[in-house]
């Protein structure tokens, strides 16, 4: 994928209005309160029994296929399913986020992408409506290893060429890739962070970070991207936020 400065012309989306990643300006942001209590936002996902790894070019995905769902919080009365993760990374621990809180930058960001089974048929049929998806962004800070990350990181070197793709037997459970306090995020309306950086995503991004090791951070930055390079700084940088507010669960 060549480098986001160059997506405007493809995609004219890319200075849209409600475009992300988005910088969290956490002075602004505006305490909801009414995503609380009894529609707080919940995941109900059922453990993976095998593991699909994709290196899709950009990124390493994890192909879902159980059904797992994530209601509440802002999204209404709407259940969204779970349809793959991902992630975004830097060459250094510096960087790779894509967003950032009050311009500072993760070393990584996990995305759980859903779409929205309540109105649509499938993945391909929401990912173009404003209602959409819903992605869960997770920020990844060096410190101790994440277990339930290990069948992704330990098995990078066998991925390391775009489009290749493995099944590892082993189970996975996504709620164990979450942080431990899922009641305190920011929540925005934006896009795809990548081409075709569709406007059709409700973000949630959780204040508390996730700590993966050095070796786990490492073995990402060793994929191999579309172009035969090092996989590294797959983020794009914060997009304006134009006529948008972003809303928050705690005080
Ligand atoms: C007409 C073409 C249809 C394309 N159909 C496939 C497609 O749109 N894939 C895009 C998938 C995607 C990209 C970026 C994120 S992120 N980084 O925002 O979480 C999540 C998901
Ligand atoms: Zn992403």
């Amino acid at each position: 994928m060549k480098r986001p400065s160059t997506w405007g012309k493809d995609f004219p989306i890319a200075n849209g209005e409600r475009q992300s990643p988005i910088d969290i300006v956490t002075s602004a942001a505006e305490y909801d309160s009414d995503v609380q209590g009894s529609n707080a936002l919940s995941t109900n996902y059922t453990p993976e029994s095998e593991v699909k790894l994709v290196n899709n070019g950009h990124s390493i995905m994890c192909q879902i296929t159980k059904k797992g769902v994530l209601t509440g919080g802002p999204l209404g009365k709407d259940e969204y399913r779970l349809e793959q993760f991902h992630l975004h990374w830097g060459a250094e621990d510096g960087r790779g986020s894509e967003h950032t809180v009050d311009g500072k930058m993760y070393a990584s960001e996990l995305h759980l992408v859903h779409w929205n089974a309540s109105k649509y048929s499938s993945f391909a049929d929401a990912v173009q409506k404003p209602d959409g998806l819903a992605v869960l962004g997770i920020f990844i800070t060096p410190g101790v290893a994440c277990n339930q990350f290990k069948v992704i990181s330990d098995n990078c070197g066998k991925l390391k060429t775009s489009g290749a793709e493995m099944t590892v037997d082993t189970t996975l459970d996504p709620t164990l890739l979450l942080p431990s306090n899922t009641s305190d995020y920011w929540t925005y309306l934006g896009s795809l962070t990548t081409p075709p950086l569709f406007e059709s995503v409700t973000w949630i991004v959780f204040k508390e970070p996730v700590e993966y090791s050095k070796e786990q951070l490492l073995a990402l930055r060793n994929l191999v991207d579309s172009d035969g390079n090092h996989m590294q700084d797959n983020y794009r940088p914060p997009a304006a936020l134009k006529q948008r507010k972003v809303k928050k669960t705690f005080t």
